[in-house]
C-alpha cells in the first residue's frame, strides 16, 4: 500500500480516483487542486480525501506525488515535492521545452535526492525509441492528428476554422520544443519522444485537425544505426476531455502500481 498525493483533479485525476478507489495498491488520499477547483474536488470526493491548494498544506507526508495538472503545476508543487524528497511521478512533459525548466527539476531531485519518473502517457514503444537513442538515432518524425474539436482553445483556432473543417489539415509543422510551448494542452507526447530520443529540436512534428477522426491518433517513425521502427496508436478520449487519451491515465497507474509489485512491466 502506498500514499498518493495527486496535483489536479480534471479528466485524467477523476479517472485514476474511479481506477484506484477498491485497489489495495494504491491509495489517492491527498488531491492538490488549483483555488477555482477546491469547491467541486471537495463535492465530488467528500471526507475521505484531503484537499487543499498547496503542497505545504498536505496533512501527511505522500509516499509519491503525482501531477496531472498542466505545465505550470511542475513549477508550482513538482519542484518543491522533489526538492523535500518525494519521489514524483509527471505527465506534463511538455513543460521541459521550457527554459531551465529541466535543470530546475534535476536539481530539486538532487537536492532532496529524490526521483522524478516521465511516462509514456497516450504513447508507447518510448522503451524502444530510448533504447534506439543508446544505439544510433538520426531521424523521429511524430504526427499528431486529433479530431477538430480536440484543438479548440490552441493557436489551430487561429489557423483554421474548426467547426468547418472539410479534410485533415496541418496546424503546426516544426520542432518538437515550439510544438510543446505553443501546443502545452496537445503536444505532451511529442515532448515525452523528444526527450526520450533525439531532443527537442532535432525531432520533427507534425500536428494535425482531422474531422474524419474519432479518437487521438499519434504515429512516430525513428531511423538510424539501430534499425527502423514505427509505431502507431488510436486512443480513445476521456470523456470528459477530448483532447486527453484514456491511455495516459492508465500510463500513470502502471507507473504507481509499478512502485508496489515485485516485478513487472
Ligand atoms: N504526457 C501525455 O501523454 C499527456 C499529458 N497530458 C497532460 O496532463 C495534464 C492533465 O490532463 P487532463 O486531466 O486531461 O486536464 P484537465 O484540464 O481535464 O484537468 C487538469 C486539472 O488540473 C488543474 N490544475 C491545473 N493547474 C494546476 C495547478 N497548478 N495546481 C493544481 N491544479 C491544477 C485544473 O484546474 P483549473 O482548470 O482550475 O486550472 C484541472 O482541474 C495536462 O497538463 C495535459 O496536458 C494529457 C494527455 C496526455
Ligand atoms: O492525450 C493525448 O492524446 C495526447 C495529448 O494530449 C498530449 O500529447 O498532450
Amino acid at each position: 500500500m502506498q500514499h498518493v498525493a495527486m496535483v489536479g483533479y480534471g479528466a485524467i485525476g477523476s479517472h485514476l480516483m474511479r481506477m484506484f478507489a477498491a485497489d489495495a495498491r494504491v491509495r489517492l488520499d491527498q488531491v492538490i487542486v488549483g483555488a477555482t477547483g477546491l469547491k467541486k474536488a471537495q463535492a465530488a470526493l467528500g471526507d475521505g480525501v484531503a484537499i487543499v491548494t498547496r503542497l505545504e498544506d498536505l496533512p501527511r507526508r505522500p509516499d509519491v506525488l503525482i501531477e496531472c495538472a498542466s505545465h505550470r503545476a511542475l513549477t508550482e508543487h513538482v519542484v518543491p515535492a522533489l526538492a523535500s524528497g518525494i519521489d514524483s511521478i509527471i505527465l506534463s512533459i511538455g513543460a521541459l521545452a521550457n527554459d531551465g525548466m529541466a535543470e530546475l527539476l534535476a536539481e530539486a531531485a538532487n537536492a532532496g535526492s529524490s526521483r522524478l519518473k516521465l511516462v509514456s502517457g497516450a504513447i508507447g514503444a518510448i522503451d524502444a525509441l530510448a533504447a534506439a537513442q543508446l544505439g544510433g538515432l538520426d531521424e523521429v518524425v511524430y504526427v499528431g492528428s486529433k479530431p477538430p474539436s480536440s484543438w479548440r482553445g490552441s493557436p489551430g483556432e487561429s489557423v483554421v476554422c474548426l467547426d468547418s473543417l472539410a479534410e485533415a489539415t496541418t496546424l503546426f509543422k516544426g520542432s518538437a520544443r515550439d510544438a510543446a510551448r505553443l501546443y502545452p494542452k496537445n503536444a505532451n507526447v511529442a515532448a515525452a519522444l523528444a526527450l526520450a530520443g533525439l531532443g527537442l529540436d532535432a525531432t520533427q512534428v507534425r500536428l494535425v485537425a482531422d474531422p474524419s477522426l474519432s479518437h487521438n491518433v499519434h504515429s512516430y517513425t525513428a531511423q538510424g544505426r539501430f534499425g527502423r521502427m514505427s509505431f502507431t496508436i488510436e486512443g480513445m478520449a476521456l470523456p470528459d476531455n477530448p483532447k486527453t487519451s484514456a491511455l495516459t491515465a492508465c500510463s500513470l497507474a502502471r507507473a504507481l502500481i509499478n512502485r508496489v509489485e515485485p516485478m513487472g512491466f
